[in-house]
């Protein structure tokens, strides 16, 4: 299905922090219904974009509209129609599943009734439906992992911001979310997805977006980033494109240290 509405629209983005510029003109529009691989090194400044998108953080240059409307005038409504999966998860650990759960999904505006209900059974489709009232600080760290996915979707949102969404998850569990992630985007939902996992983005993605030093380096479909560079994987490609070739190098001075002593 080709869908040419522009969902997220994103002019001339600037950000600094104290004399550091972390995103340096950044011009992206986003249609509804893609799933965004949104890649970088380390610091390149894809989580203070998404921080921005997500109207976390002010101070920027330039102009970012979701649903066509630009977020400064408009920073209430838009967010009911969001969901975020942070790269670190910070849940009340506290908390019963039960107590969270339904304490975010009434943040978003839906009864008690509804997303007590709704919860439990996301957490059945995810099989950790048993803890439903244990408190979350027993939980691993996958079982955490899926109380975080749940909180970002129970409100049902239009754009899905994913951090690492499949950190700490087994491989059952991720062939489960990738499914999931892909069923999302079935149903006209937009899904900007954040990872260093370059073989799931390079599957998943209907655009990948590479980010360096606050540049946009690539941008395109993994076919079209292919041609406009080499053959390779995108784990290939994205160390060409970051200018990362000296592992070999590194990794030998490494080991050299350890054998020192
Ligand atoms: N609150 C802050 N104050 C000062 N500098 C910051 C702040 N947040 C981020 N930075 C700097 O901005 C740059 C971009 O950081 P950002 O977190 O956006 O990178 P990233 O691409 O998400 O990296 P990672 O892959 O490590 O999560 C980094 O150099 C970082 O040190």
């Amino acid at each position: 299905m080709i869908n040419n509405e522009k969902i997220i629209e994103i002019k001339n983005l600037n950000m600094s922090y104290g004399s550091k510029q972390v995103l340096k003109n950044i011009n992206l529009d986003i249609n509804r219904g893609n799933i965004i691989g949104y890649i970088g090194p380390n610091g390149a400044g894809k989580s203070t974009t998404i921080k921005i998108l997500l109207g976390l953080i002010g101070g920027y240059g330039g102009e970012v509209k979701i649903f066509g409307r630009d977020i400064r005038e408009d920073d209430f409504e838009y967010k009911n129609k969001i969901g975020y999966v942070p790269e670190i998860v910070k849940v009340y650990e506290s908390l019963t599943a039960q107590e969270y759960l339904t304490f975010i999904g009434q943040l978003y505006g839906l009864e008690y009734k509804i997303c007590d209900e709704k919860a439990k059974r996301l957490m059945k489709v995810l099989g950790i439906e048993d803890s439903y009232e244990s408190r979350i600080s027993s939980f691993s760290k996958g079982m955490k992992q899926k109380i975080a996915i749940i909180s970002a979707v129970i409100h049902n949102p239009d754009i899905l911001f994913l951090d690492e969404p499949l950190s700490g998850l087994d491989a059952n569990s991720v062939l489960l979310i990738k499914e999931i992630i892909n069923k999302l985007k079935e149903n006209g939902k937009t899904i900007f997805y954040s990872s260093h996992i370059m073989e799931v983005v390079e599957k998943i993605s209907d655009r990948i977006i590479v980010l360096n030093d606050g540049n946009i380096v690539a941008d395109g479909n993994f076919e079209e980033i292919r041609k406009s560079s080499f053959d390779g994987s995108l784990e290939e490609i994205f160390n060409e494109l970051t200018g990362f070739a000296e592992h070999s190098e590194l990794s030998n001075e490494f080991i050299n240290i350890l054998n020192e002593v």
